[in-house]
């Protein structure tokens, strides 16, 4: 078969390939990007777009019931319609990514739809389901494949109409009951979301606390907030088997408890498929889930990487930030390392859970001898003043010896903005003794930052 010659080849189209692509041939090069399923990848259709507006309308329905004890009364009656109407019509368009190729070809780039793999150095081949294409690289391949649901070897569970977070976002009611397995980052956001809809939750997680990378404080305070809505957090728990029928699952656990509902919700991780990438053609593993990176993305002689399949965060805005600077080398031009100290990480549960940097046990892991402190949300002004739904913590953790933080959690509402000025902190290396001296809004969520930087000990910084 005649090969093509081009420039650049990006096999998949997330948030990071498609972005690429378009810096690419804005940069003058000869570019296909090639997509089996949706330009955008799993955010835009999927994942963070839709399961923010889910969030956004289950935290309405929580502000609402907040009114008896703050203002009065409301009626709240929960209707999933809308929050199904506008995840179809706004957020994807009906799961068509028409715009979003016509988007990547305005941007200079050709687009081909099929399933994507390197079949020698320097050669892509497509599989387009009308025959295969094969193209030869002058520069690079640049491989954005992100990530898939990981189904787990429990007995009757891959044979069952088990949900996803595919299936959740396309759901056209809320069901009557809820069993989400894995208590991670998606398993935690749509568990809280379904339940203020008014779905019966339970949850099962194996580990022993939910958001098991983030600091165990968080874990538990999200745990009691989870346990006062009524969702049944099930922590150190197997699920051992799965059984389906007409109108429910049933899902026996280690200890011998079974819990029943209408759907099952898989959030136990994700996986990859490097063999199926092709990626042993040049020289690395395929066995593994993730693919190595140097600081400018590069992964072998002629290819770059990005993304989830990374392993530096599986969030949109790393795919992004490592999207820009493989452009960049691609292009021959100068830029900075990646660089991966303050990565933030924000689940959308109500409180939001926020992180940056290094948790405690990290730290420790590192063998770095940090200080930490901790305040809560509801002993500062702007906590006490908000009341209901004022549940949250900050955590600092600071290198006494450099004198700077190295990381931070905030759990509290809005979480993710007031994490912000943290990340600045992590990321820009600011001296704490500058930090205690800064001016914070009076009554801000993020005055707490002040009072838990004084908690930090003295003889540490
Ligand atoms: C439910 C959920 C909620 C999330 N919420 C957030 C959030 O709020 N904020 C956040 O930052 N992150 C969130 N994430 C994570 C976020 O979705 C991912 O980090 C993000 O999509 C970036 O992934 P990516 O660029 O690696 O690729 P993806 O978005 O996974 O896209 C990869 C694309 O490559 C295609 N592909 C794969 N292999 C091939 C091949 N061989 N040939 C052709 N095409 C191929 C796939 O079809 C896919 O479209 C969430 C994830 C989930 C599951
Ligand atoms: N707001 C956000 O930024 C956001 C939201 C959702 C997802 N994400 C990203 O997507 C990634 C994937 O999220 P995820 O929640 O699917 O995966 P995850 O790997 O982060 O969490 C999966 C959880 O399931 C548990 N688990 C695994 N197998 C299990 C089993 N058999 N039974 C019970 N529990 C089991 C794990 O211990 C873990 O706590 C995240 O790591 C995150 O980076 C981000």
């Amino acid at each position: 078969m005649d090969a093509e010659e081009v420039d650049v080849v990006v096999i998949g189209l997330g948030p990071g390939g498609e972005d690429a692509a378009a810096r690419l041939a804005a940069g003058g090069l000869s570019v296909v990007g090639v997509e089996s399923r949706l330009v955008g990848g799993e955010c835009p259709y999927f994942a963070c777009v839709p399961t923010k507006m889910m969030v956004r309308a289950s935290d309405a329905l929580a502000e609402g019931r907040r009114v008896a004890e703050l203002a009065g009364s409301a009626q709240v009656s929960p209707d999933w319609t809308p929050v199904a109407d506008r995840i179809r019509d706004e957020a994807t368009t009906g799961w068509d990514d028409t715009a979003a190729v016509q988007r990547l070809e305005k941007s200079g780039a050709r687009f081909v739809r099929g399933f994507g793999r390197i079949s020698a150095p320097g050669e892509v081949s497509v599989s387009t389901g009308n025959g295969d294409r094969v193209f030869r690289t002058r520069r690079a391949i640049l491989l954005n494949p992100g990530t898939e649901p990981v189904v787990p070897p429990v007995d009757g569970l891959r044979d069952s109409p088990y949900w996803t977070n595919r299936d959740a976002v396309r759901a056209r009611e809320a069901p009557e009951s809820l069993l989400v397995l894995g208590g991670g980052p998606v398993g935690v956001e749509l568990a809280q979301v379904f339940s203020r809809f008014g779905t019966r939750v339970a949850m099962v997680e194996h580990e022993q606390r939910l958001l098991g990378p983030f600091e165990p404080e968080a874990s538990e305070l999200l745990e009691s907030v989870f346990e006062a809505e009524g969702i049944d957090v099930r922590t150190g728990e197997r699920a051992e088997s799965v059984a389906h029928d007409d109108d429910s699952f049933t899902v026996r656990l280690g200890s011998g408890a079974e819990l029943t509902a209408q759907r099952l919700l898989v959030a136990t991780g994700r996986r990859t498929d490097l063999a199926a990438l092709g990626v042993a053609a040049v020289g690395l593993d395929d066995r593994g889930r993730t693919i190595d990176v140097d600081v400018r993305m590069r992964a072998a002689d002629g290819v770059w990487a990005i993304g989830d399949v990374t392993g530096r965060g599986a969030f949109t805005h790393t795919s992004v930030y490592q999207a820009r600077i493989a452009a960049n080398d691609i292009l021959g031009q100068g830029h900075e390392n990646a660089d991966y100290r303050a990565v933030p990480a924000v689940t959308f549960t109500d409180p939001e859970v926020a992180m940056t940097g290094l948790t405690e046990a990290a730290a420790h892991d590192r063998g770095l001898p940090v200080v930490t402190a901790t305040t809560g949300i509801p002993a500062s002004t702007r906590g006490w003043i908000h009341k209901a739904g004022n549940q949250g913590l900050i955590k600092l953790v600071a290198d006494p010896r450099r004198g700077v933080l190295v990381g931070a959690t905030v759990v509290a509402p809005g979480g993710g903005e007031i994490l912000g000025a943290l990340a600045v902190a992590v990321h820009g290396e600011v001296p704490v003794e500058r930090l205690r001296h800064m001016i914070y809004a009076y009554p801000t969520f993020h005055r707490a930052i002040e009072a838990t930087l004084a908690e930090l000990p003295a003889s540490g910084i």
